[in-house]
């Protein structure tokens, strides 16, 4: 199992992603790197805007025309998912790759059965013939927990709560069996009880099948459970990135202990306070030299706002970028590789 896991599924190589409108270039992924292997749950969390959304839809060329990938790769089993032919591109999306959004509703079709929308998309992905996929709807529907599936399959959306809908996205999702789900903030327009399903049943999908996952959200406390590794990302760049142990505990960016710092615990006392971050994310059509966090940072130094901090590499598995580390790492107060 573990060297089954060391393949390397994804890697997205300095990504960047602007969008151009009348005012100017909005600067959404700023050169971002990361490698995804088998079978291997990333987290991409950030505040509304970070740019979690823009670099994970680019993995599926779903970037809108007023946008445009300036630089990069996304390496896909090694292949250049940018360099694609248009049938290599639709082989992959939903066959290898497949993707569920936040609202199930945008994504189902409201006029239709959940049955006749399973089928066609079995009849896209699968060589299945009708008897088959019918078996086959059943065991998907079975698979990610609807209960008489025989009898919902027949359902519209709308006879589906939220969760139950959402589940129904999974199920389509994974009729092609992919590789890779990525899961852009599923759970957002859930209740927190809802939310807490749905995690746990992306958990047992992805250990029963193997699929490698995706997750964006903006709520680092939904993502704790079930992600190997987290990108912590803000104004289109990765400030931090290191194992979900590693971003819970011994965090090191002051933007990430300030996500962390504004969400509920599942493991504390309820009544303790919340701290939102105070101030907002940058405006990306007009990015400042520095870092892009400083005008927010309690700790921020003078260098802060004029350059911006390189990665610094504290070890394998543990990255970030912020000159605070950097000088605690020279001052021997932070271990670090050394590289920066
Ligand atoms: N179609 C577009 N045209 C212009 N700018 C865009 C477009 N889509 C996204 N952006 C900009 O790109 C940046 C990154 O957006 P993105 O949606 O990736 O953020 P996000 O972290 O996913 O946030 P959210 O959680 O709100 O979806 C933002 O500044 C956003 O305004």
């Amino acid at each position: 199992m573990e060297t089954e896991k060391q393949e390397e599924l994804l890697k997205v190589n300095n990504l960047a992603i602007s969008f151009y409108n009348k005012s100017g270039e909005v600067q959404a992924v700023r050169g971002i790197t990361y490698t995804l292997h088998k079978g291997e749950v990333l987290g991409i969390v950030g505040e509304s805007g970070s740019g979690k959304s823009v670099s994970s839809h680019g993995i599926l060329r779903l970037t809108p025309d007023t946008g445009k990938v300036k630089s990069g790769e996304i390496l896909f089993h090694g292949k250049d998912i940018l360099k694609m032919s248009k049938k290599e591109l639709q082989e992959l999306r939903g066959n290898k790759i497949a993707m569920i959004f936040q609202d199930p509703m945008t994504s189902l079709d409201p006029l239709f059965t959940v049955e006749y929308q399973l089928d066609e998309s079995l009849k896209k992905h699968t060589k299945l013939d009708a008897q088959a996929r019918k078996k086959r709807m059943i065991e998907l529907l079975n698979l990610v927990g609807i209960n008489q599936p025989e009898r919902r399959v027949k359902q519209y959306p709308y006879e589906f709560s939220g969760g139950m809908r959402q589940r129904v996205m999974i199920a389509m999702a994974l009729s092609c069996d992919p590789e890779l789900l990525i899961a852009d903030e599923p759970t957002t327009a859930l209740d927190v009880t809802i939310q807490a399903q749905i995690v746990e049943l992306l958990k047992e999908l992805k250990d029963k099948l193997g699929m490698a996952i995706i997750f964006i959200t903006h709520d680092l406390g939904v993502v704790s459970e079930i992600c190997d590794k987290i990108i912590v990302m803000y104004a289109g760049k990765i400030v931090e990135e290191g194992t979900s142990r590693q971003i819970f505990y011994e965090r090191k960016h002051p933007y990430t202990e300030g996500l962390l710092a504004s969400v509920p615990k599942l493991d504390t006392d309820s009544s303790e306070k919340l701290k939102p971050i105070k101030g907002n994310p940058p405006d990306m059509s007009c990015v400042k030299p520095g870092c892009a966090f400083a005008p927010r940072c309690g700790c921020a130094m003078q260098i802060c706002v004029r350059e911006e901090a390189p990665e610094c590499e504290l070890n394998e598995t543990h990255n970030v970028s912020c000159w605070q580390i950097i000088k605690k790492a020279m001052e021997g107060q932070v271990t670090a590789n050394g590289k920066e």
